[in-house]
């Protein structure tokens, strides 16, 4: 665990921006979030605004090991990067698609407050008419469903061939039982792990309860590159990386995780530059043909411009706001193991 520096270091080293999105997504339309000088390089804590101190804290100790630790070496040099499509609809899909080019895996997102089934259905319908046949087609309802309702939704958006399910209902406990249900029903569509590992007390109950065939993992939320790898050796499960809406310094941790995992079988969710529409460096960590490599992202990461930072520094009043957040995690973390860490 990298130490953890004193707030007013970190104060010193703080821009807190506010980025514009191309495309709302996760409810937003813009993305804040505080870069940090660090004397490894830059990082990134942006934990969204409504998680509280003890979350915040985990995102921080993440940016801590970004850029005043040491990230754990790569056992690859590039990764495979999926296409991300928010809950748009049919007609939006191609204009999104078009921004990830060369992507062959697609995640869609479902179960959209306000939407209903035949939303996903046309949506999935048109992702699968646009990117063809080839396309792995991964479906993410961020825990929206019951049990039975994510089994009659599996059950008919499964006819589009699915790669996965990311966290199709919200407890450990429904997805083992869900899983259970698709086996019956024999609706072939895995059970991805998402919110059930990155928020939770213990994120290795999926695997104690055969709640899902495979986990996402991604690096602010499980507080690190480090703590993540752990996490999925503890799990024992196949991973798939993911970001957290970050700004290309967050997503080069995100390939470094990824370039980091002793074995990666899908391509991960790490093309989300796209979907803002300002960052802060000059030339954003997009993917080239599909894949991201560990030397771009490594470059990227130390390309923060501060005249990007400027243009895009958030309000006053928003930059106070982080401030003070970032001294009540740093406050977390400071009161030592037990307060912001996870229990296993
Ligand atoms: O995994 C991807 O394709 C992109 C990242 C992504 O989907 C998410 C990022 C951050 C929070 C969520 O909105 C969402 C997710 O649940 O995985
Ligand atoms: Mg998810």
């Amino acid at each position: 665990m990298t130490p953890l520096p004193p707030l007013d270091e970190l104060l010193a080293a703080a821009s807190v921006v506010e980025l514009p999105m191309r495309v709302r997504f996760r409810g937003v339309d813009h993305r804040e979030a505080v870069l940090l000088r660090g004397p490894r390089g830059w990082a990134e804590w942006a934990p969204f605004v409504e998680y509280d101190d003890r979350d915040a804290s985990r995102w921080l100790s993440a940016a801590v090991e970004l850029g005043w630790g040491r990230l754990p070496d790569p056992v690859r040099t590039d990764v495979g990067v999926n296409a991300t499509v928010p809950a748009v609809s049919p007609p939006d899909v191609a204009g999104v698609l078009e921004r990830f080019p060369g992507c062959r895996t697609v995640k869609v997102k479902v179960a959209e407050r306000g939407q209903r089934l035949e939303d996903d259905l046309a949506r999935v319908a048109e992702v699968r008419r646009v990117a063809g046949p080839q396309a792995r087609v991964r479906v993410d309802a961020n825990g929206a469903w019951w049990v039975e309702e994510a089994r009659e939704a599996l059950r008919r958006l499964g006819r589009h061939e699915l790669e996965y399910a990311e966290q199709p209902c919200a407890r450990v406990e429904e997805l083992a039982e869900l899983r259970v249900a698709l086996a019956k029903d024999g609706t072939d569509v895995p059970v991805a792990a998402d919110e059930s590992i990155r928020r939770a007390e213990d994120p290795l109950r999926v695997a104690r309860e055969g709640a899902a065939d495979l986990v996402v993992v991604k690096v602010a939320p499980l507080g690190g590159v480090a703590r993540a790898l752990e996490v999925v050796a503890a799990c024992g499960l196949p991973a798939v990386v993911s970001s957290a809406l970050d700004t290309s310094v967050g997503l080069a941790a995100g390939v470094a995780l990824a370039a980091a995992l002793p074995q990666l079988d899908h391509d991960c969710g790490l093309g989300t530059a796209a979907l803002l529409d300002a960052d802060v460096v000059p030339d954003p960590l997009l993917p080239v043909g599909g894949r991201l490599t560990t030397a771009r992202a490594a470059t990227v990461r130390n390309a923060v411009d501060p005249a990007l930072l400027t243009a895009y520094r958030a309000p006053a009043e928003r930059e106070r706001w982080w401030r003070d957040r970032l001294g009540r995690a740093h406050a977390v973390l400071a009161a030592g193991p037990g307060v912001g860490d996870r229990s296993s």
